[in-house]
């Protein structure tokens, strides 16, 4: 098979940098363009000399539309806004497209899943295997344990992240939910301050940590009457969001359009 062209958002990222690198060291993939919004300082550089491994023949440009025409696939760690506008192009070029950005709103959810009919998508808020794992342990956890078990979900990053909860947490969130038959929009605590009054059985609670340069941490407890369990994930570096990625790319590539998770890409469906 022909080498997969994929063009990165987003590229002079924290991610999209990582995936400049994780696209040059896989033989069966190549780097098609590199994207970055117009009035960057970054147009114009080279996608290569961008993510610190010299010269790879490829500008940073802002014409997403003529690279998508060209390309197979786009991956996209950027912010929510891009997101839904590139998952619109990416309808329009009836192209793969992986979307790792995290903070999205209902409406953006929507908008993603409307240019799925088109495009081919997968959208995960973690791309780790690790992290996926874990989901399906803490699904499988909480089927098991009933409302004696509080759920608790906490989780750490550096100090430039601009969400909360994580992506992460909220797909950890959501499993503890399904595993348990409840749905996170009812059950999930965000916030806690003041006089809150006892923790209600059934909440699954969240709390955000930031600072330093954290690359992610996620904690899920269940705690109960006398006993406690704990499943944790730490990333101790952005090439496993990136592998991830391309991981899923190569999945989706010739497969029919449509909204898929890494659940499928991994093949832990059953969970
Ligand atoms: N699912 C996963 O596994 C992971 C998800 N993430 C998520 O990925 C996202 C990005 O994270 P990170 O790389 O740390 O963030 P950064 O802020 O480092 O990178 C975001 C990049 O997107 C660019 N961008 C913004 N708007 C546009 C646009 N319209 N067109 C093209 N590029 C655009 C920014 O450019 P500029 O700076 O010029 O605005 C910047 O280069 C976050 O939502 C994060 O939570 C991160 C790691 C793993
Ligand atoms: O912004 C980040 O850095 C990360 N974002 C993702 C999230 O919101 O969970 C994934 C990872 O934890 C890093």
């Amino acid at each position: 098979m022909s080498q997969m062209r994929l063009v990165i958002v987003g590229a002079g990222g924290r991610m999209g940098r990582a995936l400049i690198k994780a696209v040059s060291e896989a033989p069966d993939l190549v780097l098609a363009g590199a994207i970055e919004p117009p009035g960057s300082d970054n147009l114009g550089r080279d996608a290569g000399e961008l993510a610190g491994l010299g010269k790879l023949g490829i500008e940073v440009t802002d014409d997403a539309l003529e690279l998508f025409a060209r390309a197979e696939g786009v991956i996209d760690f950027t912010v929510p806004a891009a997101s839904v506008a590139f998952a619109a192009l990416a309808a329009q070029a009836r192209i793969v497209h992986v979307i790792g950005t995290t903070g999205c709103s209902a409406q953006d959810e929507a908008k993603i899943e409307a240019a799925a009919r088109h495009a081919t998508i997968v959208k995960s808020g973690n791309m780790s295997l690790g992290v996926n794992l874990l989901a399906a342990l803490v699904k499988r956890t909480a089927r098991t344990l009933n409302e004696d078990f509080d759920i608790e979900i906490v989780e750490m990053h550096h100090n430039r992240k601009i969400d909360a909860p994580s992506g992460t947490a909220l797909l950890l969130g959501n499993a503890a939910a399904e595993g348990r038959g409840v749905a996170l929009e009812t059950e999930g605590v965000f916030t806690r301050h003041g006089h809150t009054g006892a923790r209600r059985a059934g909440d699954i609670g969240f709390a955000t940590l930031r600072g330093g340069t954290v690359v992610g941490d996620h904690n899920v407890i269940f705690a109960g009457p006398g006993e406690r369990i704990e499943l944790a994930h730490k990333a101790e570096d952005r090439m496993i969001f990136a592998r991830g990625a391309l991981t899923a790319a190569r999945w989706a590539r010739g497969r029919k359009p449509g909204l898929y998770s890494m659940r499928d890409v991994l093949d832990l469906t059953d969970f």
